[in-house]
């Protein structure tokens, strides 16, 4: 699609792709590439935040996208994934930019076929249950061959935000992947992986290793398209015990970070579990450089087991957003507070993604009450 002409998603609409947008942010010296530096543990004046799905449905703007262009066309065309990664960034002056895509993305380029459709979630068609299944999945091969729009969104983006937010890109951790894979997309309670992982424990492995390879190169592609910052996501963190997570999904995990760090060395990674804050004390040594928090631990008690010395993300429950202005500020303040005070190593988070629904003035709450707060 070129930047001007109109895109016809259905034959009764037709929605204008947006000429190349500015980011009308004012440009804070003091606060250039905030995040970013936070991420390394270096000393920061304020704690900077970004937003997890800080994209999404909860805003108008990006409702009259979602409502008329499919998930992947919206993703995969250039134009509007820079348009839907800068809405929230433009409206509510976030420390981070967030490329809007997702985690399954990457999956096409490793042959398997997948969708998210409107009312269902996430869909997977291929099944990755069997020997025949692991055995005929690609190698992620020539990235800008097979997913040239991911190079043309983050150079697009980074031109764009360079020197006014930090511009993050992610990947799925290969647990998470391969559960979503294995499930065919949504569950309850992960069934058909779990029979997998302990009828099969080899071929699990082995499908969950291919994904820890193929998620590392595929972060790694995006440093080299200009993301500044990479969050390895373990979504499905709740359906694990500590004792799955350790053999199963850490190792994994850790090899992708470690591909990540090997490859670009000076590009921070945050590890997210969500719903593993159960097992923090396992998440100490992921070899990223900071470690995301969900919501349903206290902040002051992650601080405790992390140490002081592990920068820290998140954590701020997204259902106080559904809360008086009151309320989510002094959510914000609590939980700045308690990962030690403002710019203590920490970025400030929701503990999961902004809920659909979710008021937009909350927001604005929030984000106002986290940059009130300095040294
Ligand atoms: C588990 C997961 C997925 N995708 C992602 C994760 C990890 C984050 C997490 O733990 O929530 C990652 C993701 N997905 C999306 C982003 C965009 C950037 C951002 O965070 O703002 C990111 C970072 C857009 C999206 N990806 C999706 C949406 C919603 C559907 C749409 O916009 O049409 C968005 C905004 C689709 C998707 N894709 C996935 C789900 C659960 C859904 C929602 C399904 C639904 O509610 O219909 C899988």
């Amino acid at each position: 699609f070129s930047l001007m002409t109109p895109l016809s998603i259905r034959t009764d609409t037709t929605i204008k792709v947006p000429a190349p947008p500015v980011l009308d942010v004012p440009e804070v010296p003091e606060d250039h590439d905030i995040l970013l530096r936070a991420a390394r543990g270096e000393d920061v004046r304020r704690t900077p935040l970004w937003m997890m799905r800080q994209a999404g449905r909860y805003m108008k703007a990006f409702r009259e996208y979602s409502d008329v262009i499919p998930f992947r066309t919206r993703s995969e065309t250039p134009s509007v994934a820079i348009e839907l990664s800068l809405q929230c960034v433009k409206r509510y002056g976030l420390d981070g930019c967030i490329m809007f895509s997702d985690i399954l993305t990457p999956l096409t380029a490793i042959g398997v076929d997948w969708d998210v459709v409107k009312g269902k979630g996430p869909q997977v068609t291929t099944d990755l249950s069997t020997r025949e299944g692991v055995d005929a999945l690609s190698e992620l091969g020539n990235i800008d061959e097979k997913l040239p729009f991911l190079r043309e969104t983050l150079e697009g983006l980074r031109k764009i935000t360079d020197g006014k937010t930090t511009l993050l890109g992610f990947v799925g951790s290969p647990w998470t992947l391969s559960a979503y894979c294995v499930e065919k997309g949504g569950t309850k309670d992960c069934r058909a992986f779990k029979r997998m992982m302990y009828e099969e424990p080899e071929l699990a492995k082995e499908l969950i290793d291919k994904m820890a390879v193929m998620a590392g190169n595929y972060a790694a592609h995006q440093v080299d398209c200009g993301a500044q910052v990479i969050q390895v996501f373990e979504s499905w963190a709740h359906h694990m015990s500590p004792k799955d997570f350790e053999e199963f999904a850490k190792p994994a995990a850790k090899k992708t970070i470690e591909i990540i760090k090997n490859k670009c060395p000076d590009t921070p990674v945050i590890f997210f579990a969500n719903g593993g804050s159960a097992y923090l004390e396992l998440q100490r040594d992921m070899g990223g450089d900071m470690v995301c928090v969900d919501w349903q631990v206290d902040m002051a008690v992650a601080r405790e087991i992390l140490g002081k010395n592990i920068p820290i993300s998140g954590n701020v429950d997204p259902g106080v957003l559904f809360g008086t202005e009151q309320q989510v500020r002094e959510a914000v303040r609590e939980c700045v507070k308690k990962a030690g005070g403002p710019g203590a190593m920490h970025v400030m988070n929701l503990g999961h993604g902004v809920r659909q629904g979710t008021p937009e003035i909350a927001v604005e709450w929030l984000v106002d009450e986290s940059k009130r707060l300095t040294k």
